[in-house]
């Protein structure tokens, strides 16, 4: 099979010359536990970041720098920004809720949408994994919103509970078809294989550590609260690249880890993909909104491999990606004010998320993003990238060289984006650094040791 697509890109389904196997190379097959996730060669360093950051004035927002070179200007969010998603969204006019009140998710997308539910089990410790809950009270705005609704208390645990109908869903059938997908997902709640991946799990007594004094843990957080309003800096790596800097809040961190450890053990939720040989990729995925199908590099419904219905992409999800488009474009125009920024870095709405996890020893080939629609391809559509839990180094380029690629260190909160002329870069993940996750998204996830990446695209 030649290297190149139609669009002239490496088709994802040739092995890579040099024996390894692109992200889009890979397939589904028996599913196995990970104890191993090294594969590809060690990187060599890079030929030097695109573009350098520089600081702003704090509390000017954002600011032309002194060095008037195009793309070499950054955002620095006002000082202090005790949670810098909060600030964005109010700067946004968003509805976006406090964190409080995150874990009761709006639709925004017809039945494709979830509601993330409060309910006074909340205050539970474990997960239940053995109820859906299918809607709740109607909202004006969910008039054709979703039929059935993945109970995820963003709190600490998750209900993919409880299946209850509805009585005032305009469409039944669809809810119908619904039932029976997320009934079907039920049977599967073991995952593909037997396969049950939870990326949180619960702390067992052992081994006995002491705990930090309330005096150490506060000044744990307060160093990282400080680090992250300093490192809060948007960049421009390259056209239409766009790095977000520390963009999400540590609190919102907590609640997508939350999120997606529910999602994972649910119907559709994470699996060990595999190549068509067997080889296994070296990471756990899942998909949100629709699945994109390693065997065929092509999205659909409903996972071919097990019958499951993704989850649906949750609405905060989507503020947070409308959100860091809208910064990303201001620091573009920032940069120079004549350029078109629609023309450099397109809006979208994603209705598509892959979620990644990598164990600290997880890799990704260099490969391109090129399974979304051709109209989206060709707008050049922005993949929108969030980073938590362990620092990884990402690779990107212009050719699917791992020693002509560029390298920048990705690290937890961090945002980004690449559409317009970037849509099609290569990029892969080389390294992830252990013990580098926030200790306190750690102590209040207990995250595995790994990186957990979530990657939005609009088909
Ligand atoms: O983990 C990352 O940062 C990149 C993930 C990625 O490229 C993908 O899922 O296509
Ligand atoms: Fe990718």
């Amino acid at each position: 099979m030649s290297d190149q697509n139609i669009r002239g890109g490496f088709s994802g389904r040739s092995p890579r010359p040099d024996g390894h196997y692109s992200h889009r190379n890979r397939h589904v097959g028996a599913s196995k536990p990970f104890e191993n996730d090294s594969f590809g060669s060690k990187e060599s360093m890079s030929r030097g970041r695109g573009k350098s950051f520089h600081h702003v004035s704090p509390g000017s927002g954002w600011k032309h720098c002194i060095d008037k070179t195009p793309s070499n200007c950054v955002y620095r969010a006002k000082s202090p920004a005790p949670d810098v998603s909060a600030n964005s969204l109010e700067a946004g006019g968003s509805n976006m809720k406090q964190p409080e009140s995150l874990d009761a998710l709006d639709s925004v997308h017809g039945n494709d949408d979830l509601h993330s539910l409060s309910t006074p089990d909340s205050k539970e410790s474990h997960l239940d994994v053995n109820r859906i809950q299918i809607g709740e009270t109607p909202k004006k705005e969910a008039d054709d919103a979703a039929s059935f609704k993945l109970k995820t208390d963003f709190s600490g645990k998750v209900k993919v509970a409880d299946i209850q109908e509805e009585s005032s869903l305009p469409s039944k059938a669809n809810a119908e078809d619904q039932a029976v997908s997320l009934e079907k997902g039920a049977k599967n709640l073991e995952g593909i294989g037997g396969f049950r991946f939870d990326i949180c799990p619960p702390k067992t007594g052992t081994p006995v550590m002491l705990k930090p004094s309330l005096l150490v843990k506060n000044r744990q957080k307060r160093n990282e609260m400080k680090l992250s309003m300093e490192a809060q800096i948007g960049s421009e790596l390259r056209s239409g690249m766009v790095l977000l800097k520390s963009y999400l809040s540590l609190s919102d961190q907590v609640k997508i880890v939350k999120a997606c450890q529910g999602y994972g053990l649910g119907p559709g939720g994470f699996y060990q993909p595999s190549y068509h040989g067997g080889g296994r990729l070296h990471l756990k995925m899942m998909c949100l909104g629709k699945n994109w199908d390693p065997e065929t590099s092509k999205y659909e419904d409903i996972r071919s491999a097990d019958g499951a219905k993704p989850p649906n992409i949750p609405t905060e999800f989507y503020q947070f990606v409308s959100k860091a488009i809208q910064d990303s474009q201001v620091i573009i125009k920032g940069n120079s004010k004549v350029r078109n920024v629609e023309a450099e870095l397109p809006w979208m709405s994603p209705n598509i998320c892959l979620v990644n996890f990598y164990s600290t020893t997880g890799k990704l080939g260099l490969h391109q993003d090129k399974d979304e629609s051709r109209e989206s391809l060709a707008k050049g559509l922005p993949v929108v990238s969030f980073s938590i839990g362990d620092s990884a180094e990402f690779l990107y380029g212009d050719h699917r060289d791992e020693d002509q690629a560029q390298k920048v260190k990705l690290e937890s909160g961090d945002v980004l984006i690449f559409g317009g002329k970037s849509r099609h870069i290569f990029h892969g993940v080389s390294t992830i650094f252990r013990d580098t996750t926030p200790k306190t998204l750690q102590e209040e996830t207990n995250i595995l040791p790994g990186r957990l990446n979530l990657t939005f695209r609009q088909y």
